[in-house]
């Protein structure tokens, strides 16, 4: 089977991301189609990744087997309304990764009847190691489905999941979550700073910390919490940070952040969704 054309509307950061890691899967840059309005943008693609780009979305839709929403969430109505017309024609298969909008929204702005998958994928995906949850709309074929799929397997880990309403929890959880991540980064470092220890060695002893707890937690047979309990000796060092973690209420501000990021994944629905 040839190798399906994907276009991109929206070349920024997600975009960079996907098409950095797709490319890296093996999938050929003539196959892979940017658009957007700003010119430096482009080069930045074609110069980092050898795609076709171009400044018309109608361009990069025209060649494409799957079209993937790349942009804001309040441009992707004018964006979808600019292609409309070419996916009612050509009936390509339309992949948002736009947080909030909802899929009844994004194919009503495509003319209707649009075989729509959302997705959320998070930045890891350039290096192959994102995590995508997908919802496909009743007019994708399950062909469309594996296809969906592919792509985004391609670039990391793909999970289906049945309601769509999921998509808000799972934007708040993966699609947000590398930024905690780095937050937690950023503050161990500083923290390693504030205790004298130059910033260099902070830094490289904070990130390759990451990565081995990343990788354990991935990796091996335990769970989180049984990792954790086997660094923390009794009465030794773990526990008197931990101890300090939970008396300032780290659990609650996770639960906390999680619920605001979910909110405003509703709410950019509801200001940027709908007519
Ligand atoms: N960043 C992330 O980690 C994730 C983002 N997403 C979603 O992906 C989408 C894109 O996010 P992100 O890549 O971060 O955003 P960016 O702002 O980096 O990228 C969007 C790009 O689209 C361009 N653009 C503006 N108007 C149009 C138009 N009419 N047609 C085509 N392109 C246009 C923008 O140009 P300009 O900047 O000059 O306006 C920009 O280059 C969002 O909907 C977001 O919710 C999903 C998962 C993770
Ligand atoms: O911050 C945002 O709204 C987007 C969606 C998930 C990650 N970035």
């Amino acid at each position: 089977m040839s190798e399906s054309t994907i276009a991109f509307i929206g070349g920024g950061n997600m975009a960079h991301s996907l098409v950095g890691g797709l490319i890296a899967g093996g999938r050929s840059p003539q196959h892979l189609w940017v658009a957007d309005p700003f010119v430096d943008q482009l080069d930045t693609h074609r110069h980092r990744h050898g795609i076709n780009v171009t400044q018309e979305n109608t361009e990069a839709a025209a060649h494409a087997d799957v079209i993937v929403m790349a942009v804001k969430p309040q441009i992707l109505r004018e964006a979808a309304a600019q292609i409309a017309s070419i996916v009612q024609e050509r009936q390509p298969l339309v992949l948002s990764i736009a947080a909030g909008l909802r899929e009844p929204d994004i194919s009503r702005w495509l003319g209707g009847n649009v075989p729509v998958v959302r997705a959320m994928p998070n930045t890891p995906s350039l290096l192959r190691c994102g995590a995508t949850a997908l919802y496909a709309n009743p007019s994708v074929s399950a062909a469309q489905k594996t296809l969906a799929e592919e792509i985004m397997a391609a670039v990391g880990m793909a999970l289906w999941v049945d309601e769509e309403a999921h998509m808000d929890a799972v934007t708040a959880t993966s699609g947000s979550g590398p930024a905690y991540f780095f937050l937690v980064m950023e503050a161990m470092e500083n923290a390693a700073r504030s205790l004298d220890l130059p910033p260099e060695l902070a830094r490289r002893l904070v990130l390759q910390t990451a990565l081995g707890a990343a990788r354990m937690a991935n990796e091996g047979d335990d769970d989180p919490a049984t990792l954790r309990e086997k660094v923390t000796s009794p009465g030794g060092t773990t526990a008197a940070a931990l101890e300090v973690l939970r008396e300032q209420g780290l659990e609650e501000c996770f639960r906390k952040a999680l619920t605001a990021a979910r909110d405003r994944s509703q709410t950019l629905s509801d200001e940027f969704g709908r007519d």
